[in-house]
């Protein structure tokens, strides 16, 4: 039935999420940037996203198909590496989660084609 079809590919995105997750040892990727202490990161970024909104959308069912979820992940990544100079640690940590965060993605992916 579709709701079991469902179960397992949600599951595979939770699993997902959690090792990429486990890759931001800094944390700076959990919550959504502060826009009090950032007043002006919305000039730079146009979608924030950060990694507890996208629990959300997994638990709420909101991706339907992997490479939403592979989207939101480089957004991430991409905003930081937008707003942020060279020079930071949150640069400097996105690169590392882009890189880290690419080979379990791909690996996820694989898995997907086989559930969907
Ligand atoms: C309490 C102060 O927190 C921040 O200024 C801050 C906290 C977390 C951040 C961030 C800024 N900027 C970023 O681009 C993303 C990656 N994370």
């Amino acid at each position: 039935a579709l709701e079991l079809q469902l179960q397992p590919f949600a599951l595979l995105l939770r699993q997902t999420l959690d090792q990429l997750q486990e890759k931001d040892t800094d944390s700076i990727f959990a919550q959504p940037v502060s826009l009090e202490e950032v007043p002006d990161y919305l000039e730079y970024v146009d979608t924030p996203m950060d990694f507890s909104t996208m629990h959300s959308k997994v638990e709420g069912h909101e991706y339907r198909s992997f490479d939403e979820f592979q989207a939101d992940f480089e957004l991430i990544v991409n905003n930081c590496m937008t707003y942020n100079e060279k020079d930071t640690m949150y640069y400097k940590n996105a690169v590392k989660l882009k890189e880290q965060g690419g080979t379990i993605i791909r690996a996820a992916k694989k898995l997907a084609e086989r559930v969907g």
